[in-house]
This record gives C-alpha cells, sequence and structure tokens, in this order.
C-alpha cells in the first residue's frame, strides 16, 4: 500500500497525484509552538506502508525540519519505506565556492536529504555544473523533465511559436521543447553580474517577427532572467512573449515585474502560484508507478530509531553500501 502525504502547502499536488496513482492521500497535522518549534503529527495509518512525502522546496528553510520530523515520525510508525517528492528541489544553485570560504549548499543539504529519505523524485533539478542528481545524492531516485508536458502546453495555446531559451544553461530543455512543438528555438546569451543583476544579449530576431516568441527556463526565481530577455523584445517588432517556466518561485515582487513586460506567464504547478497552468501529477504518478514496489524490502541508508520496538516489528533494514539506481523519465 501506498501513502501520498502532503506536507502544508503541498495538498492539492498530493491529492492529484494520489487520485492519478489510485492511492491513499495521508493526513499530516503541523503547526508551530510558542517559541516558534515545530508540532508535526502523522493522522493517517502508515504502519506498513510506502509513504511518499510531497513537498515543494521553493521556500526550503521554513519546509525542511518539518519534512525530516514528519519522514522520522512515518519510519517510526511502521512505514517501510519513507520517499520524498519534491516537485522542485533547492539548493541546486551553489554548486560550487563562487568565493572564498563560501558554503556549497548544494552538497550539503544534498546530505541532509540523502540521510533521511530512501528515495527522491523531483522534476528538472537545476544541474549545471553537475552532469546528475547521483553526483550530489546518495540515495535512490527519479529525475523528470518537463520538456514534454510544456510543450504540449505551447502547441495548444500559442500559434506560430518561436520559442526562446534566455541563455546557454536553457539550450537542454528549449531544443527539446522546440523539436516536440516543431518550432524553431533561438538561445541568448546571459552574463549575471549578482542576484538581481542580469544582462542578457538578444541577437537579431526579425525575421520571427510573424511568430509569438515564447521564452522557457527552468526558474524565475528573482525573475531578472526573463524580464531582461523580455523586455528587449519589442524592440526588435516582435510580441510581448509567453514566459513558460518549470519552476514558478517568483520572489519578492518578481511576478509583477515580470507582468509589466510579458504577454502571458505560466508556469507547472512545481510550486503552488497563480500562474500554474501546467499540472504535473500525471508525469510524477507514471514514474512513480514505474518506480518499482513500494512495499516490502527497500534499501535503506541507515536504520530507524527504536522508538517502540513493537511498532517496529516486521520493519527491514539493507547494507547502506548499495549503489544508488537513479533513473530518469518524463
Ligand atoms: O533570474 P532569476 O529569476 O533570479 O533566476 C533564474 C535563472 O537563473 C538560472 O540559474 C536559472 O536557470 C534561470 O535562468
Amino acid at each position: 500500500m501506498r501513502v501520498i502525504l502532503p506536507m502544508p502547502g503541498n495538498e492539492t499536488f498530493a491529492a492529484n497525484l494520489a487520485a492519478a496513482g489510485g492511492w491513499r492521500l495521508g493526513e499530516l497535522e503541523t503547526r508551530r509552538f510558542p517559541d516558534g518549534e515545530s508540532y508535526v503529527r502523522i493522522l493517517s495509518d502508515v504502519r506498513g506502508c510506502g509513504v511518499e512525502i510531497v513537498c515543494t522546496l521553493a521556500r526550503p528553510d521554513d519546509a525542511f525540519l518539518p519534512l525530516i520530523f514528519a519522514a522520522d515520525a512515518a519510519r517510526d510508525l511502521g512505514a517501510t519505506e519513507v520517499n520524498l517528492v519534491a516537485p522542485y528541489l533547492a539548493y541546486m544553485r551553489q554548486d560550487r565556492r563562487f568565493k572564498p570560504g563560501e558554503a556549497i549548499t548544494s552538497r550539503s543539504f544534498a546530505r541532509l536529504v540523502s540521510a533521511t529519505f530512501d528515495r527522491l523524485t523531483t522534476i528538472d533539478p537545476h544541474l549545471h555544473r553537475y552532469r546528475a542528481l547521483s553526483d550530489l545524492y546518495d540515495i535512490d531516485g527519479q529525475v523528470l523533465h518537463a520538456a514534454s508536458v510544456l510543450a504540449d502546453w505551447i502547441a495548444a495555446e500559442v500559434r506560430d511559436p518561436l520559442i526562446i531559451g534566455p541563455d546557454e544553461e536553457s539550450e537542454q530543455w528549449v531544443s527539446a521543447v522546440a523539436a516536440r512543438v516543431g518550432a524553431p528555438h533561438v538561445v541568448l546569451r546571459k552574463i549575471r553580474h549578482g542576484d538581481r543583476d542580469v544582462e542578457i544579449a538578444v541577437p537579431d530576431l526579425s525575421r520571427f517577427r510573424a511568430r509569438r516568441p515564447v521564452l522557457i527556463d527552468d526558474i524565475a526565481s528573482s525573475g531578472r532572467t526573463l524580464i531582461e530577455a523580455a523586455r528587449q523584445l519589442p524592440a526588435q517588432g516582435l510580441a510581448r512573449p509567453v514566459c513558460a517556466v518549470v519552476h514558478g518561485v517568483f520572489a519578492a515582487d518578481a511576478y509583477d515585474q515580470l507582468s509589466a513586460v510579458a504577454g502571458r506567464i505560466v508556469s507547472t504547478d512545481s510550486v503552488p502560484h497563480p500562474s500554474n497552468a501546467i499540472p504535473l501529477a500525471p508525469l510524477v504518478s507514471a514514474a512513480l508507478a514505474r518506480g518499482g514496489e513500494a512495499e516490502g524490502p527497500v534499501r535503506r541508508r541507515r536504520p530507524p530509531e527504536p522508538v517502540d520496538p513493537v511498532e517496529l516489528a516486521g520493519v527491514e533494514s539493507f547494507p547502506a553500501s548499495d549503489p544508488p539506481g537513479w533513473t530518469t523519465g518524463g
């Protein structure tokens, strides 16, 4: 039996996922004690079940401790495996020390997640200098790609699109989307000077004036990348672009600022936001169904803490030396 357990704010995604896969939707209670510490209680029976905790990590610092507590509680209560479905995976962008003394948070965060969960399922993690998530994460996992669902949305909603990637990093998903839509694509050049300071060089696009520009990116955070790209297009005689992002993080006033230069903004529902137009539950449920047994013996990196030996009866653990088995799809 598989139970889908949503952390706060992830209830809709989890309900869609449970419905798509025909799995049981679990319930969790959280609140803050007066001193700010977290209270977490699992209200559903998870004994003997594979538990998929759904927690998007767009604001990870607030979400993470309750998530760890929920995972430990599920294990203590007899879940046979405790997995993380993180539609948006945090701390992927500090992937090296840009200045002396900086913490490489991508590595530290991966260590914490790997120590807690048996398996990770996520969508388009920001892989730039890392080749694959298995370079960082020490557990099994599945990396899914939203290119197909973005492409299908564009094909249905935008006539004669020109697919545009705002920087070299975006080439991977922009080319995949363009191929599926059957549209031309171009990739712009970006120099990042700071968190909210980017410079985008746009080549001559005047030959595409008859097409509707569609800017595609994996993340909109400060929004500066998309804003800088979008605001230059009308000067070349192109229409205001459609901006389609996988992860609409939209920090502070990013969405309002982007709205001032974009024709339309859409995102997948990896991060709950009014721009969500592209559901990911079908992609994720298919991957979980493919991902093997949620019941029975599983690989586990650390044995559970024996809180109550009676509750833990029947839970098995396997050596930590099993190799990770990452798969990709979607
Ligand atoms: O410019 P903001 O929205 O802050 O950051 C998102 C951009 O920064 C890159 O790492 C992402 O791939 C995306 O292009």
